[in-house]
């Protein structure tokens, strides 16, 4: 994919392209956004997630200048949202929104081509979706899969500076979401800004530098994924024994223990060198350790739970 235009504009590298400054946003009785804070930097890639009703749709919808905030501010390129020079340079999908059904998809392409200076030429950019046997379809009688994919490549058209990208693959089979995520990493390898939001933690590791956890309408974490991980201090020691996982359960440290069919015991430790000495002090039989920290999912479970406790 032809890198993003990134000269000739205002922005400069150190201003965030979109930012939230104590933000709070209320449906009737419903909070959706608690004072939220949250800048968007030139060449971030911004993985955010949370529980259903954590706020990131609702987030997302002020950036784009969809909703205003009822207090706090919210900027876009530097200016209001809602202005359309601020969105000029911004490409969305929104979560829950279709394509012309009866346009051809090189028409819809075209149609939305035609709005920007520099747009990435119709064939170059069917391709980089892997979309170019679709070109002369009309949109209606895509595939679920590929009417995502080109709402994608449409968010992408004018070669946007930040592209937000609302559950993007959501219903993509591993293919066509193999191949979204390789248009998305050029698009950041070429300087491109990411905010995308999805329930695939394993997406978030492929495609962010930054992980923003929201829960309850409020930013909880913000860190790299190794960061994120590391906030839960629990780690896994687990190997093959001829014991009942009940002989481990008393281990100073541990949480939790458990046993798999195959006689692999897995204990859930605060402590994992402490715990393997332990198993050496006690001379308990064991073969196969393997250490492992927290994953994303373990930790993303274990904050949004201490949330809600
Ligand atoms: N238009 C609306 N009217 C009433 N309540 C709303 C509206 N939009 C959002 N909400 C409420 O605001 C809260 C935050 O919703 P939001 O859609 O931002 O969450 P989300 O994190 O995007 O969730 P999901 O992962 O399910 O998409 C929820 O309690 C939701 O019910």
């Amino acid at each position: 994919m032809t890198s993003p235009s990134l000269t000739g504009t205002t922005t400069s590298t150190t201003t965030a392209l979109a930012s939230a400054d104590s933000v709070s946003k209320a449906f009737g009785g419903v909070t959706a956004l608690d004072s939220v804070s949250l800048d968007i930097r030139p060449g971030e890639s911004v993985g955010l997630l949370g529980p259903n009703g954590a706020g990131k749709s609702t987030l997302i919808s002020l950036f784009c200048g969809l909703r205003r905030p009822d207090s706090g501010s919210v900027t876009l390129f530097g200016g209001t949202p809602s202005a359309p020079q601020s969105r000029h340079k911004l490409g969305i999908t929104p979560q829950a929104t279709a394509v012309p059904q009866t346009l051809r998809v090189s028409e819809a392409v075209n149609f939305v081509a035609a709005h920007y200076a520099d747009p990435i030429p119709t064939d170059e950019l069917l391709a980089d979706f892997g979309l170019e046997s679709t070109a002369r379809q009309q949109c209606g009688g895509l595939s679920g899969g590929q009417q995502r994919r080109l709402l994608v490549a449409l968010a992408m058209v004018g070669r946007p500076e930040l592209v937000i990208l609302d559950e993007p693959t959501t219903g993509l089979d591993v293919d066509a979401r193999e191949t979204l995520w390789r248009s998305l990493k050029e698009y950041r390898r070429t300087g491109g800004t990411l905010l995308i939001t999805s329930h695939y933690l394993e997406e978030i590791q492929a495609l962010s530098g930054r992980v923003v956890v929201m829960d309850h309408g409020s930013v909880i974490a913000d860190g790299t994924v190794d960061e994120i991980r590391s906030r839960v201090a629990v780690s896994k020691v687990s190997f093959r024994t001829d014991l009942p996982p009940s002989s481990f359960a008393a281990l100073p440290h541990s949480t939790d223990c458990t046993a798999d069919d195959g006689g692999r015991v897995t204990i859930v430790t605060h402590d994992a060198d402490a715990t393997v000495r332990e198993l050496v002090q006690r001379a308990m039989p064991f073969s196969q350790l393997e250490v492992r920290g927290a994953s994303l999912e373990e930790a993303f479970l274990a904050l949004t739970a201490k949330e809600r406790s």
